[in-house]
C-alpha cells in the first residue's frame, strides 16, 4: 500500500516534469517573435504619433508591445504610477500580463502551474510533510485568536494613559465616518511597546471587546520559519478575512520579529521578513479610513523597530505599557483574585509590596500558583503561607525540594552573601524597605535573594544610583570580610553585571561623575570619537571607590552581618520585621 502510493507519485512527477521540458521547449520554439529595442523617448514618441496599438504591461524591467504596423517592440519599464493610465488616455491597448500574452501563452501558463503545481504537490506531500503542518497550524492559530472571551478596560488595571488613548479609538472604531466627515486623520495602527506580560495582548483585546468587534490575533514569530512567500500571503488572507469581518481589531505580537530595523544598508532580518512586513505596510496602506479597522501591534523592544513602521500612516500612535506601580499591583492582584477563596489573614497591599518589578502576568502567575498549593493541600482558603511559597517559585522556578545536597559551606557563604546585601541596603538607603531576605536556592541557580524595595520615585538621584551599587557590592564584600580574599565565590557575578551597568550609565550617560564631565559617553561613540577605554578606567575607579566605602562600613557593623547571617542560617528565610528588629534598633541607636 505504501509502496504503491510512493510509486504512485514517482510516476505523476515524472510526468508532471516531462510535461513541463515539453513546453519550455514549446514555449522557446515559439516565442520567436522579433522584438526590436527602442529607446524610451522612440517609444514616447510613438504613443504621441500614436502609433502603437499594445502594450504589454508587468513590472519587468523591460516591457514589450506591439505597433499598429504589426511590429514588436521592447523598451525600458519607466515603472511609475500612472503609466497605465497614460497609455489608456492615449488610446493604446494595455494588457496587464506576465509577459507577451497570446492565446498559447496562456495556454503554456497554465501547464506550466500544472506541471509546477504538480511537482510542489510532490514535494510537499513526501519530503516536506513540515510545510503543510505549518500552514494547518497557523490557520488553527488565526481561528483560535478570534474573539476568545470578551475583555473589557475593567479587566485591566495599571496603563491609565494607555487605556485612555484606546478608548478613543474605541469610538473611531464606532463611528468611522464621523471622523471622516470632519477631516480627522485616520489612525490605522497602534504600537504598544513594553516589557512581557504588562498586559499589551489584553489592552488590544479590551479595545476590540469595549468596540465590540472581531479581534484577529497573530504573532510575528510565527512568521519566521514558514515557507518561502508563505509570510506575505497569510498577512494577505489575514487582511482579507479582517476586511469580511468588517469593523474589527487586528492584533500583531511581537512585531519586532517582522519589522527589524536594517542595520548599516544591508536588510537585517531575511528575505521572508522583508516581503512578509512589505505585505503588511502595502495592507495597512490600503485603508480607505472609514473601515473601522485598527490594527494593533505589540513588542518589548521598539527600539529595534525598523523606522518604516513608526511612520505616519503606519504605526504612528505609540503607546508605553510600563510595569505596574504598587498601586496597579494591588488592582491587579485583586482583579486575580476575584475568583479565589482567600483567607482574612491575606493583605494583598502587603503582597503588592513585596512584589515590585513583577509584570501583571508575573502576578497573575503568583495568585494562580498560591490557589494551586492550597488545592493540592486540600485546603479551605488561599492562605498567606500559600502566597509566601507561591512567591519563590514564580520569582526562582521551583523551590528545591532537596535540601541535603546542599553543603553546609554553601549555605553559610551565601547567608553571609545575602546579609551583606540587607545590611548595606538598611545603612546607606535607609528608606528602602527590605522586605525579605533568603538563602533558599531554586532550581534557577540564584543562591539566594534579598528583596530590596525603592520608593517609588521618577527620577534616580546619584547618591541612589551609588547607593545602589554599593548594594549590588555588598554580597562580595561579606564573603570577602568573613572567608577571607581567595574564598570569594561565583556568587556575586550577576551582582557585578549589575554594579557596572549603573557605573557605566552614571559616567556615560547621566554626566554623574565629575571628572568624565557632562559628556555622553554615548553620544561620543555614537559620532566615533571613540572614548571607551576612558568610560571603562573610570568605571573601575568609581567601583573600587564605592568597593572601599562599602567595606568601611560593613567593618563598622560587622557584628550585624553575623547576626543576620546566623539568623538566616537558622531560620533561612527572613521577613521584614525580623530584618528591622535585627538592623534598625541598633543603627537607630548610634
Ligand atoms: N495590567 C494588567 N491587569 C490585569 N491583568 C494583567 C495585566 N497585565 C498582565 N495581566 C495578566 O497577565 C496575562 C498576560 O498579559 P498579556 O499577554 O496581555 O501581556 P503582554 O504584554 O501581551 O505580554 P507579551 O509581551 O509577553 O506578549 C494577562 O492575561 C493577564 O492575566
Ligand atoms: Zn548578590
Amino acid at each position: 500500500m505504501k509502496l504503491n502510493k510512493k510509486k504512485k507519485i514517482v510516476i505523476f512527477s515524472v510526468i508532471a516534469v516531462l510535461i513541463l521540458a515539453l513546453l519550455v521547449s514549446y514555449k522557446f520554439l515559439v516565442d520567436k517573435k522579433e522584438y526590436q529595442e527602442i529607446t524610451y523617448n522612440e517609444f514616447l514618441n510613438s504613443i504621441e504619433n500614436r502609433e502603437v496599438s499594445k502594450v504589454f504591461y508587468n513590472e519587468n524591467p523591460k516591457i514589450k508591445g506591439m505597433l499598429k504596423d504589426g511590429t514588436y517592440f521592447v523598451t525600458d519599464n519607466p515603472r511609475t504610477e500612472n503609466f497605465k493610465e497614460k497609455m489608456l488616455i492615449s488610446g493604446v491597448d494595455v494588457v496587464e500580463t506576465e509577459g507577451n500574452t497570446t492565446f498559447k501563452d496562456i495556454l503554456f501558463f497554465i501547464f506550466f502551474l500544472a506541471g509546477f503545481g504538480g511537482v510542489v504537490y510532490f514535494m510537499n506531500k513526501n519530503s516536506s510533510r513540515m510545510a503543510q503542518k505549518e500552514i494547518t497550524e497557523m490557520a488553527a492559530i488565526d481561528n483560535a485568536n478570534d474573539n476568545s472571551g470578551v475583555v473589557t478596560f475593567e479587566d485591566i488595571a495599571g496603563n491609565e494613559e494607555a487605556k485612555e488613548s484606546l478608548k478613543e479609538l474605541v469610538d473611531f472604531i464606532k463611528n468611522p465616518q464621523k471622523y471622516e466627515r470632519y477631516g480627522a486623520r485616520i489612525p490605522r495602527g497602534v504600537l504598544l511597546y513594553g516589557p512581557p506580560g504588562t498586559g499589551k495582548t489584553l489592552l488590544a483585546k479590551a479595545l476590540a471587546g469595549e468596540a465590540n468587534v472581531p479581534f484577529f490575533a497573530v504573532t510575528g514569530s510565527d512568521f519566521i520559519q514558514v515557507y518561502a512567500g508563505l509570510g506575505a500571503s497569510r498577512i494577505r488572507s489575514l487582511f482579507k478575512k479582517a476586511r469580511q469581518a468588517g469593523k474589527c481589531v487586528i492584533f500583531i505580537d511581537e512585531i519586532d520579529a517582522l519589522g527589524k530595523k536594517r542595520r548599516g544598508g544591508l536588510t537585517g532580518g531575511n528575505d521572508e521578513s522583508d516581503r512578509t512586513l512589505n505585505a503588511l505596510l502595502t495592507e495597512m496602506s490600503g485603508f480607505k479610513g472609514d473601515e473601522g479597522i485598527i490594527v494593533v501591534a505589540a513588542t518589548n523592544r521598539i527600539d529595534t523597530l525598523d523606522e518604516a513602521l513608526l511612520r505616519p500612516g503606519r504605526f504612528d500612535r505609540q503607546l508605553e505599557v510600563g510595569l505596574p506601580d504598587v498601586n496597579a499591583r494591588h488592582k491587579i492582584l485583586k482583579l486575580h483574585s476575584r475568583n479565589k477563596p482567600l483567607d482574612k489573614d491575606v493583605d494583598l497591599r502587603k503582597v503588592a509590596y513585596q512584589t515590585v518589578y513583577f509584570s501583571g502576568a508575573k502576578l497573575e502567575n503568583l495568585m494562580n500558583e498560591s490557589a494551586m498549593l492550597a488545592a493540592k493541600n486540600n485546603e479551605n482558603t488561599i492562605s498567606m503561607k500559600h502566597i509566601d511559597k507561591a512567591f519563590y517559585t514564580v520569582v526562582a522556578g521551583e523551590e528545591k525540594k532537596d535540601r541535603s545536597s546542599i553543603s553546609i559551606e554553601d549555605k553559610k557563604v551565601t547567608a553571609y552573601h545575602e546579609a551583606g546585601h540587607a545590611l548595606i541596603t538598611k545603612l546607606v538607603s535607609p528608606k528602602n524597605r527590605v522586605t525579605k531576605v533568603t538563602i533558599i536556592p531554586s532550581t534557577k541557580g540564584a543562591g539566594g535573594f534579598s528583596m530590596n524595595i525603592p520608593p517609588d520615585r521618577m527620577y534616580q538621584t546619584k547618591g541612589d544610583i551609588k547607593n545602589s551599587i554599593m548594594i549590588a557590592l555588598g554580597g562580595r564584600l561579606a564573603e570577602e570580610l568573613i572567608f577571607g580574599k581567595d574564598n570569594i565565590t561565583t556568587g556575586a557575578s550577576n551582582d557585578l553585571e549589575k554594579a557596572t551597568n549603573m557605573a557605566i550609565s552614571m559616567i556615560s550617560r547621566f554626566g554623574m561623575d565629575t571628572e568624565a564631565g557632562l559628556i555622553s559617553y554615548a553620544a561620543v561613540l555614537g559620532n566615533n570619537v571613540g572614548a571607551n577605554n576612558y568610560v571603562l578606567d573610570r568605571t573601575k575607579k568609581l567601583i573600587s571607590n564605592l568597593y572601599e566605602e562599602t567595606k568601611k562600613l560593613m567593618i563598622q557593623n560587622k557584628d550585624l552581618l553575623e547576626e543576620i547571617a546566623n539568623k538566616l542560617l537558622e531560620k533561612e528565610t527572613l521577613n521584614e520585621e525580623e530584618i528591622y528588629n535585627i538592623i534598625n534598633k541598633k543603627v537607630s541607636l548610634a
